[in-house]
């Protein structure tokens, strides 16, 4: 395991009594065209951490999200706190390539790495180079397949992301799940929350985070959203 650890600071939120605010820093997306400019790139994070965001993920896809690991690496350069990669994984190569770049954890979306000898691989390997693995879901039967598998925390992405955020997408998905997740895995909900009352909503369901990226990038003052929304995780567990 490596010093900084994401399941850490979702157990330390837990004891806590809140959600932990995680911001996915998303340079592009297909609904919303450029989100971050690469000039903008460090601002908007040295922003975010001012905004007391716990832990960050970044998209690595270049074609649809604007993401690299060159620009993850900039992130991970002045972000001490857990950084977490997602990618259409297709090799278990991209583990070792992630352990290089810096990464502290993985999302390994059922969705999207359907072989499962494949994901297994990849799990296993991840695993081996000190990085924790979040099993991403987006229905009661891959949430199943995620618990068998041992996962020991979970991204349900309220947005089906082989739809590639054209979706709405519904925090109501996170909502129903919730009762099903046994209390020693790690919840993190993600996608489609727009508002305060939409992190809030969430955060009382019993999500140990709030994985939030559009609303934060598109914020005018993306330091006093963070904050809101780290507020607004805890307030409404109270
Ligand atoms: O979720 C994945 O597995 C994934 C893989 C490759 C590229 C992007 C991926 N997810 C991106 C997201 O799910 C959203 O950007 C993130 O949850 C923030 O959503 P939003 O607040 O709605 O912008």
């Amino acid at each position: 395991m490596k010093d900084r650890s994401l399941c850490d600071v979702l157990a330390e939120a837990r004891r806590d009594g809140r959600a932990a605010l995680m911001v996915d820093v998303k340079c592009r997306s297909p609904r919303d065209g450029q989100l971050i400019s690469p000039e903008r790139l460090e601002p908007y994070v040295h922003a975010l951490l001012a905004g007391g965001v716990d832990a960050l993920s970044t998209p690595t896809d270049p074609v649809y999200f604007g993401g690299s690991v060159a620009t993850a690496q900039r992130i991970r350069r002045i972000a001490a706190v857990p950084l977490m990669r997602k990618e259409f994984f297709t090799t278990v190569a991209q583990m070792d390539e992630s352990e290089e770049a810096g990464f502290d954890a993985v999302q390994l979306s059922l969705s999207t790495v359907t072989d499962p000898d494949l994901f297994q691989e990849m799990k296993s390997r991840a695993e081996k180079l000190g990085m924790e693995v979040v099993v991403g879901v987006h229905s009661r039967s891959q949430l199943e397949r995620a618990i068998e598998l041992g996962a020991v925390a979970v991204g349900i992405n309220n947005r089906d992301i082989t739809a590639l955020e054209l979706d709405d997408g519904t925090v109501d998905l996170s909502a129903s799940l919730m009762s099903m997740v046994p209390d020693d895995v790690f919840v993190i909900s993600e996608s489609a929350m727009h508002t305060t009352a939409d992190v809030g909503r969430v955060a009382g369901t019993g999500a140990d985070a709030v994985l939030v990226g559009t609303a934060v990038a598109k914020s005018a003052d993306p330091a006093a959203t963070a904050r809101e929304f780290r507020e607004g995780a805890r307030a409404w567990r109270r």
